[in-house]
């Protein structure tokens, strides 16, 4: 505990989503609970800031633009100095961040596999032939192909309560969203079948909360940082080393899991696909934790030779 006759003002940057309110609200708990000087003096406080990823929301994601859809503007906020900390979702966040910035924290890690939900089939491998499966994200759709090329994969975009609407209407016959999201939510109940990571790889980052903040501020960082899951930022930080060595956007489908195991060993794994499931490359590592950067990056760089240069210009090209 930080001992401070003042308590200083946090304020929390977050997207408006349910989810992200949910994440910033789970952030404010666990900061007045290991700071009672700042929850005796009310302190933590939540600024909601819409970002382009918030108000575009009729076309893929990854052809808006990529990096930063969900990020950019909370870091400007942070930047100008309107907020102390962002709470963004890991898996939005991209590989290298604006100067001046850094990860202070991350909560421990929740659930990283994808749930399933379909009324006519209780896994991929159980849906009709040619059934749509609606998904925007790339890593979702070319491992879907992979598994049933015959899918037809496409848009379905729209928050938790949106998409499950659109599944129940007929617009889709199936669909994939975050298991993490739903039990941040409160929707576990709603979850039918939960993929395996062996299925379905998942981002790099799912399932992770990361606290950002101006790398100057000290007085702030030390509050946050007292809220850091050592194992989450091992895992996180060995992810996101792959991601920076696969050049890694929304634009490209890459799924990577780091996983602690004993302890003190890491099993890493990766994969990198066309986004019509047509080729993938997997790869995998496991050696021990205090290696585990290395080990991711090696994993990365070896999807890099093996996929080849040609693929990665062509995907930077796609859009
Ligand atoms: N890109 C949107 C996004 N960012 C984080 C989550 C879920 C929570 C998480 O993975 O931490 C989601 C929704 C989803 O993929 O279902």
């Amino acid at each position: 505990m930080i001992e401070s006759p003042n308590a200083p003002l946090i304020r929390l940057g977050t997207r408006g989503s349910p989810l992200a309110l949910a994440q910033a609200e789970e952030v404010q708990r666990r900061l007045m609970a290991a700071h009672p000087d700042l929850a005796a003096a009310e302190a933590v406080q939540i600024v909601v800031i819409k970002t382009t990823g918030d108000r575009v929301t009729d076309r893929p994601l990854a052809e808006i633009g990529g990096k930063g859809l969900f990020t950019k503007e909370i870091e400007a906020a942070l930047a100008a100095g309107e907020i102390d900390a962002a709470v963004h979702s890991m898996k939005d966040v991209p590989t290298w961040l604006p100067d001046g910035m850094t990860l202070a924290a991350y909560l421990p890690r929740e659930d990283v596999r994808d749930a399933f939900f379909s009324p006519h089939a209780r896994s991929i491998a159980e849906l009709p032939q040619a059934a749509r499966v609606g998904s925007a994200s790339l890593r979702r759709q070319a491992q879907l192909l992979i598994a049933r090329p015959d899918l037809k994969v496409g848009l379905i975009r729209g928050n938790v309560e949106t998409r499950l609407r659109k599944l129940e209407a007929g617009e889709v016959d199936a669909t994939l969203l975050a298991v993490a999201g739903l039990n941040r939510l409160g929707r576990s109940d709603a979850i039918q079948v939960r993929l395996s990571t062996e299925e379905m790889l998942p981002a790099v980052g799912q399932g992770a909360v990361g606290l950002e903040v101006r790398a100057a501020d000290e007085r702030t960082y030390r509050y946050i940082r007292a809220l850091n899951d050592i194992e989450t930022e091992a895992r996180v930080c060995a992810e996101r080393a792959c991601l920076e060595v696969l050049e890694g956007s929304c634009r490209t489908p890459i799924a990577a899991l780091a996983e602690v195991a004993d302890r003190n060993r890491m099993r890493f794994r990766a994969l990198v696909a066309e986004p019509d499931g047509s080729a993938s490359w997997r790869a995998e590592r496991e050696g021990p934790l205090s290696d585990s950067l290395a080990l991711a990056r090696d994993a990365g760089a070896e999807l890099r030779a093996a996929a080849g240069e040609a693929f990665f210009e062509r995907l930077a090209d796609l859009f």
